[in-house]
């Protein structure tokens, strides 16, 4: 791997931003609270007079971009004169009328029942809102409207409780929330608590002056006729004495992701593998676990949790960024511990940069990841340890249980990169470092090439090993009918991720296993069967069936950089095009593969061989 030169970045630095010229205001804040208004003053008087175009910002001073190459120096002056600020470089900072803007467009939305358009607003607006402010406050409970008539009963209840945790819902609407708190338990068919609810609801009614007699009495004769049909339900329920069976989940163990049935080894020709320690049935669980890190594709972060994936429709805002969204605090605050805090400034910049590609917003998560946990003294000094010529890695005992080396152990494959994409890499990673420095993250200048390097092998490693987490589409196409449908019809790739365990299976262009995602949890499982011994494969997004081997050589050589040793490459397996669809057959009887004279496919030998294993296996 070639050292880390920093002159690149600066080159990179200068005509990368200059040419892109990132939108980025500076926000100047005090650290000293208690001569905060003297220096804010001060500083705003003296950035006058030398016509640096300031502006006063809820407590912070505003700088346009045009003096952000200035900064450093004027941090360093203001320090001389004992003045201690600090600055944050987000565009995405909360506003309150831009949070009030969107939800006009959701309630419009709402008002022509476009309850998906509304959905996407309310959340725009809920993200960009002052946390717990009314503007928040009236946000969520919009959008558990919208909720409710898309049917996500359990996302209206959270967002209707998210609503009175804030204090700062409008008290005269209460009876609104309570209305349609009864309502989602009604339609849930939690009938007692419905009724509680109704009746909570009439009382906030009967108090409410805002209301005229009429009105009052309107909603009334609704919310009576709501608890006439809960009781109806009750009286049926206790007659049918039915009884509701919890539904029974998928446990998983926790203590080791990889299943006991599946070992690591090397192989001369693709190094690290994983391979079966006893035969395996097709549909077998192999690994399940979590991402290390991930990142979302497009625009796809409106409805999934910033920090696990999962889809989440009541999401809360970051408390400081109008960027991302979690299910809930502890997601939050995982994501807080884990690299969001460092990301809150960066994340902007990096979505608006056209020549950022998702794997390097990945590698960047990755990095962030790693030195929030372990400091960057400790991660370079890792870091160099393992560059070490000597270093000797036992990817057996510490692999899947260390944080750094879950991450940083991973192939990034740089020996058999070209030099151009090579130097695309140590662009890109310059790029990062001067992004870094420009947020004031603070890098002391003798680690500056580690980290340089260091994010030259993340930016390899996620471009070989991340993949696209597919999930059941729903309310992230364009809907341009009012029908309201819950039911997915298309799959979408939501997040870019990264997986330890599933990152050591070499690809083969006849892979036995394959990778679902179950909210945001990866699960890889056997897709035939496979003897004990026998290496496990996935595919990176090739398969002899489906690709000819020219397309299949071109794109993992132009993607991943080698050349594909699998059974169906060597052997030169024909796809199913070239065999003729309508003559294979499917069941065991009718193949006529068996027998040589038959065999009209003109099928390989070692695939017939191959076959006849699954069969015969299949059949045991
Ligand atoms: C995602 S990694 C798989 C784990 C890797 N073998 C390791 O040691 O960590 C992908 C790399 O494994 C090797 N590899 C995977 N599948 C291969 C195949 N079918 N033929 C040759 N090399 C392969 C290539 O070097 C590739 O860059």
């Amino acid at each position: 791997m070639s050292h880390y030169e920093m002159p690149i970045a600066e080159y990179v630095y200068t005509e990368h931003f200059e040419e892109m010229n990132v939108t980025q205001d500076v926000y100047l804040t005090f650290t000293d609270k208690k001569n905060s208004s003297d220096q804010f003053l001060y500083v705003y008087n003296l950035l006058k007079e030398y016509d640096w175009l300031p502006k006063k910002c809820d407590g912070s001073i505003r700088l346009s971009q045009a003096h952000r190459r200035w900064r450093k120096r004027l941090k360093k002056y203001l320090k001389k004169i004992g003045i201690f600020i600090n600055m944050n470089c987000t565009t995405a900072k909360k506003n309150n009328n831009t949070s009030d803007q969107y939800r006009s467009r959701g309630n419009e939305a709402f008002k022509i029942k476009k309850y998906e358009e509304s959905l996407k607003m309310y959340t725009r607006s809920i993200m960009t809102a002052e946390i717990d402010s009314p503007n928040f406050a009236l946000s969520v409970a919009n959008r558990s409207a919208a909720l409710y008539y898309l049917e996500e009963y359990e996302h209206s209840l959270k967002d209707i409780d998210q609503t009175f945790k804030s204090k700062q819902y409008p008290l005269q609407n209460y009876y609104k929330l309570f209305e349609r708190k009864g309502n989602c338990y009604r339609q849930m068919n939690h009938t007692s608590l419905a009724l509680k609810l109704y009746s909570d609801c009439l009382s906030h009614l009967n108090s409410n002056t805002y209301l005229t007699l009429d009105a009052k009495a309107k909603i009334k004769i609704r919310i009576l006729g709501f608890m006439k049909k809960c009781e109806e339900v009750e009286e049926k329920t206790k007659i049918m004495n039915v009884k509701y069976k919890s539904l029974t989940k998928l446990k998983f163990d926790k203590n080791s992701v990889l299943s006991k049935c599946v070992e690591i080894r090397n192989s001369k020709e693709m190094g690290r593998g994983l391979f079966a320690s006893k035969h395996l049935k097709p549909g077998e669980i192999i690994i399940i676990e979590e991402p290390v890190a991930g990142v979302f594709k497009n625009n796809k972060w409106m409805f999934n949790c910033n920090y696990c994936f999962k889809r989440c429709l009541s999401a809360i805002p970051c408390h400081t960024c109008s960027q991302v969204i979690y299910c809930d605090e502890t997601c939050l605050q995982k994501a807080y511990a884990s690299y969001h805090t460092i990301e809150c400034s960066l994340v902007y910049p990096l979505k608006e940069d056209p020549t950022v590609e998702p794997t390097h917003d990945l590698a960047l998560r990755c990095f962030m990841r790693l030195i929030n946990v372990m400091g960057i003294d400790h991660y370079c000094s890792m870091v160099q340890t393992y560059n070490e010529s000597n270093f000797c890695f036992d990817i057996k005992s510490n692999f899947l249980t260390d944080s750094f080396y879950s991450i940083y152990a991973l192939d990034g494959n740089e020996t058999k990169r070209t030099v151009s994409n090579l130097f695309f890499m140590h662009c890109t990673a310059s790029m990062m470092v001067s992004l870094l420095l420009l947020n004031e993250y603070d890098i002391p200048s003798n680690l500056l090439g580690t980290v340089g390097g260091s994010l030259v092998h993340l930016l390899c490693i996620t471009n070989l090993n991340s993949y696209a987490s597919i999930e059941l589409s729903k309310y992230t196409g364009e809907s341009n009918n009012n029908i309201v449908s819950n039911r997915p019809t298309t799959f979408d790739s939501i997040a870019l991720i990264l997986c330890s365990a599933y990152s050591l299976i070499n690809h083969s262009c006849d892979p036995n296993v394959i990778v679902q995602t179950y909210s945001g949890i990866e699960v890889t499982r056997a897709i035939q069967p496979i003897l004990k011994g026998s290496q496990i494969f996935t595919d990176y997004g090739v398969k002899f069936m489906s690709h000819n081997k020219e397309q299949r050589c071109t794109h993992l050589f132009d993607q991943y950089q080698f050349q594909c040793q699998c059974h169906a490459c060597i052997n030169d397996w024909p796809n199913y095009v070239s065999l003729g669809f309508n003559e294979l057959f499917i069941g065991y009887d009718q193949l006529p593969i068996n027998n040589k004279e038959n065999n009209k496919l003109n099928i390989p030998k070692s695939a017939i061989s191959k076959l006849n294993e699954i069969i015969c296996y299949t059949i045991i």
